[in-house]
């Protein structure tokens, strides 16, 4: 996707830089590059989040606005979007995430996590999750990379780029309306993106006097939104990063051009516009976590999609390892029928009518090794709770209420407090080598930069060089102006690159071509 004008530099944005200090980007994702900044007025350190994709930018301030009265969902302090620029939300800066408890704890702890810890992580997912299904978002990417966690063992649901509304909630009543934003200058429904508004300073961008809109006319202006600014997610060949191991986002092209049922995956049904029919895509989520349904195209499921998801968490905090780790769509349904067992009419009632079901055949599976060989040495009742969320028939699963409400999280042993959880500083944009090892996490296994092996420089040049370039902004001249420290690095980076016979990764990336030297 070509970035919109005006994206890129987020330094050169002065509505941004009068009131927050740039101070390192620390992570990006398919769409978005999230800086460490701090707030002039009170020094207060926030996570600067810019999304160069329309839609994911739309769904994230929507929701968040919808859920911000939630202990377990990330803070949204305001955001920036003004037409033709990329939205910036401003949110509370979470130093680490459930992905890297899990892979600190396989690693380093040696009973792994207690299970009072796993119990304290599940009751803040679950609660979480219970505030999305409330205010009837379904999440759609729930993995341990998106469960953020504050340095106090507090844990939030963040990356709301995939969700979606099923059911606007209390239109007109006030409710779920944080009070600061029920206010003449907040508007806690997302309106007119074409020309946001900083939420603290909407003068000259917004009309404040602006009436409250129905919720038809909400709806009427997403659609048309909607039909306006089309997302081609065959663009989203992107990899996303979970913990130790990467693994392709689902639907990228690679992934169509491998996968049998190629012809069938649904991109139109949401993404160019929501069709009158009110269909979901199934081309949400991360693989490793994505409910079967969604696997078989399905467009008309509901939150249960998130429980699968949750089930698969909750397996991988028991066991240090990814219950269903798939290498593509197909596999990854291979792997859950070993488990489960044949999908039919029996186990999932309405399974043939999925838009995929009967375009490819899986041997017939008449001993599936079940939940329990997958959760060695854990009592019944995880294996149960499991057993709960991770099955065929959506209509079963348990909610996250009915499992807040098991036995499970009242007995022996108890949840241990948030603060005795252990929390790996991953992200402190403090100490050169620990923003390193974050750094080093987005540029795992599959990153482009394994087509540097055998140049003569070292990893943590490469990453300097990459990161100053990135994060400084497109041209060499443009660095200058803003940074004029970063010009001898842009120029050594563009050079080795080309000398390093990384013709491809300069082709390949728009930006490197415009950083090369004048
Ligand atoms: N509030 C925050 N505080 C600190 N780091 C953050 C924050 N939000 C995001 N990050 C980090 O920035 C990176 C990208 O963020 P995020 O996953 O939200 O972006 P995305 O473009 O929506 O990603 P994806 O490709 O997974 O959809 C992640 O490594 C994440 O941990």
């Amino acid at each position: 996707m070509d970035a919109p004008s005006g994206s890129w530099s987020i330094y050169s944005r002065t509505e941004i830089t009068n009131r927050y200090e740039i101070l390192e980007r620390v992570g990006y994702g398919a769409y978005s590059d999230v800086y460490r900044a701090r707030r002039l007025s009170d020094s207060l350190i926030v996570a600067l989040k810019e999304i160069h994709d329309y839609q994911s930018a739309f769904r994230e301030i929507e929701a968040l606005q919808i859920l911000q009265n939630s202990p377990n969902i990330i803070t949204l302090h305001e955001y920036f979007w003004r037409e033709d620029e990329d939205a910036v939300l401003v949110l509370e800066f979470l130093r680490t995430d459930l992905a890297s408890v899990i892979k600190e704890a396989k690693r380093n702890w040696e009973k792994g996590l207690s299970v009072g810890e796993i119990k304290r992580w599940m009751i803040q997912i679950l609660l979480g999750i219970d505030a999305c299904h409330r205010g009837s978002i379904v999440h759609r990417d729930l993995k341990p990379a998106n469960l953020l966690i504050s340095e106090d063992g507090v844990l939030k649901l963040a990356d709301f780029g995939q969700s979606r509304i099923l059911l606007e909630p209390s239109f007109g009543t006030g409710n779920n309306i944080p009070p600061e934003q029920n206010s003449p200058n907040h508007e806690w429904v997302l309106q007119q993106p074409e020309v946001l508004f900083d939420t603290e300073n909407p003068e000259g961008t917004r009309n404040e006097e602006q009436e409250t809109i129905s919720k038809e006319d909400y709806l009427r202006e997403l659609d048309h939104i909607k039909a306006k600014n089309p997302v081609d997610e065959t663009d989203k060949e992107t990899n996303i990063h979970d913990g130790d191991t990467s693994c392709l986002a689902t639907c990228t092209a690679s992934d169509i051009e491998d996968d049998p049922l190629k012809n069938s995956y649904t991109y139109e049904a949401e993404e160019h516009g929501q069709d009158e029919s009110g269909d979901l895509t199934s081309c949400v989520g991360t693989r490793w976590f994505k409910a079967p349904e969604l696997l078989y195209g399905s467009v008309d499921y509901g939150q249960e999609i998130d429980l699968w998801s949750l089930g698969c968490i909750f397996a991988e905090l028991l066991m240090l390892e990814p219950l269903f780790p798939g290498t593509s769509d197909i596999d990854q349904l291979s792997r859950i029928i070993n488990v489960l067992g044949n999908l039919t009419e029996e186990t999932y009632p309405g399974c043939s009518k999925l838009p995929d079901y009967g375009k490819i055949f899986f041997n017939d599976k008449k001993n599936p090794s079940g939940l329990v060989a997958c959760l060695p040495n854990r009592s019944p009742n995880e294996i149960h709770l499991v057993q709960k969320l991770v099955c065929y028939n959506p209509a079963t699963r348990a909610t996250a209420m009915e499992l807040l409400e098991d036995s499970y999280f009242n007995e022996e042993p108890l949840p241990v407090p948030v603060n005795e959880l252990r929390v790996p500083l991953t992200n402190s944009g403090q100490d050169e080598s620990s923003q390193r090892e974050w750094y080093n996490r987005d540029m795992d296994s599959d990153s482009d930069f394994e087509e540097f092996n055998g140049a003569n420089v070292s990893t943590s040049e490469e990453h300097e060089y990459v990161k100053k370039i990135e994060v400084m902004g497109m041209t060499l001249t443009e660095m200058h102006s803003c940074h004029p420290d970063t010009v001898e690095w842009g120029k050594k980076f563009v050079q080795w690159l080309l000398s390093a016979g990384s013709r491809k990764y300069v082709e390949e990336n728009p930006w490197i071509q415009r950083c090369s030297p004048p």
